[in-house]
């Protein structure tokens, strides 16, 4: 086996292990190891594929046409009075997409390509410090769940790693960081340009949940309702995925659905990570560098109860390639209950129906204490 060092960069890990106690350990910083061009993968990154999960799926990548997947031209569903049946027909396309993928590419959002490129501006000016300079220019918490530089989706010792490291920061609500230093001092506009593009983003995340009920023949507002505009929550997390020796044997992020009622995503330098797990395949999405996308996540799936499903999804890694990606992650409040739409009885299990009430907040600590888990279990919390 290939020696490597890790030069004594290391990311310092909080979990609370099997057993209920509180663990400390260290994991290598994924970045300096690909600096170093190894040739092998360091063997705490070895994932043995299991049946669920096969990590180099040959077929992953065939099937899915670019027309297949949904891209909702967000501009149409604004044109209320001035295109109402150009409207319609992007609502539909909206309805059937998401119900069918959990997600959705958006165009004509209305964020300015200046704003998308400020935030990658700044991520890659973050990333291209040493890492002694971003330690120093962020924190790295354990108090508050996966905030700041580096903490990893670990729960213990010896679990294989994702090819990843990670920045994550609270952007709503003002103050939900307890002062803590989760934003990077360096550069010094890291802050104010992510914070502009979160203002944005909201807008056009608050009209995709009002046009998905509406997409769904419910009352508009049913999933905005449980959002305010003071303490609903916006977690940004930046991923980078360096290059990797062996992406046959590594993965970048590890299959999951997101604790969020929506996500917005963007990506740069490089397209091809994402995957979605359809029909026990896992397939690459056709995503555009440039386009954003939109996922459900399990706060939507229980709101709409059932009618709309939080993929499963995975990032797997590249040669030669690396990638960011940034993504949003749109909550109620903490302390909100989320009542599912009722749903005919009739519906059946297509149709949704099948969820309780749940508290966000409780909701979360569980999603948190079971994560990562081999398939979707987190959600069984919210069925009947
Ligand atoms: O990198 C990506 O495309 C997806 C990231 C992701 O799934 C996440 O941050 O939850
Ligand atoms: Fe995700």
């Amino acid at each position: 086996m290939e020696k490597y060092n890790d030069g004594g960069c290391c990311h310092q890990v909080t979990f609370i292990d099997q057993d209920g106690h509180r663990k400390t350990s260290t994991v290598p910083v994924v970045q300096e190891l690909a600096r170093q061009g190894l040739t092998q993968l360091p063997e705490r990154f070895i994932r043995a594929p299991s049946k669920k999960n096969p990590i180099d799926d040959d077929s992953h990548s065939s099937g899915v046409s670019p027309k297949a997947l949904p891209v909702i031209n967000v501009a149409k569903l604004r044109a209320k009075w001035s295109d109402p049946e150009g409207r319609a027909e992007e609502l539909a396309k909206l309805a059937s997409g998401v119900r069918d993928w959990g997600l959705c590419l958006i165009t004509e959002h209305g964020i300015s390509s200046c704003v998308l490129h400020g935030v990658k501006d700044v991520v890659k000016s973050f990333f291209g410090l040493s890492f002694e300079e971003k330690k120093q220019t962020v924190g790295s918490y354990g108090k508050i769940d996966n905030m700041g530089y580096g903490r990893n989706f670990v729960k213990s010792e010896d679990q294989p790693l994702d090819w990843i490291d990670r920045l994550t920061m609270k952007a709503a609500p003002v103050g939900g960081d307890e002062g803590l230093n989760v934003w990077p001092q360096k550069p010094e506009n890291f802050r104010q340009v992510t914070e502009r593009y979160v203002l944005e983003a909201r807008k056009v995340l608050d009209e995709l949940l009002q046009a998905l009920a509406e997409a769904l023949s419910l009352e508009r507002n049913v999933f905005v309702k449980y959002f305010d505009p003071t303490n609903s929550e916006i977690n940004v997390r930046v991923n980078y995925y360096p290059p990797c020796p062996r992406p046959d044997l590594a993965q970048g992020i590890t299959p999951h659905s997101d604790a969020s009622a929506l996500t917005l995503l963007m990506q740069f330098d490089a397209t091809g990570g994402l995957q979605v797990l359809r029909d026990q395949k896992w397939l690459t999405l056709p995503w555009p560098t440039d386009a954003l996308l939109v996922n459900v996540g399990d706060f939507l799936e229980i709101m709409s109860n059932g009618r709309l499903k939080s993929p499963w999804h995975r990032v797997v890694t590249q040669m030669e390639v690396e990638r960011f990606s940034v993504a949003l992650f749109y909550n109620p409040p903490s302390w909100t209950e989320i009542v599912p739409e009722p749903v005919e009885d009739s519906a059946g299990q297509d149709g949704g129906g099948g969820f309780r009430k749940v508290v966000v907040g409780d909701y979360l600590k569980h999603f948190y204490e079971i994560s990562p888990t081999e398939d979707k279990q987190a959600i069984m919390y919210a069925r009947v």
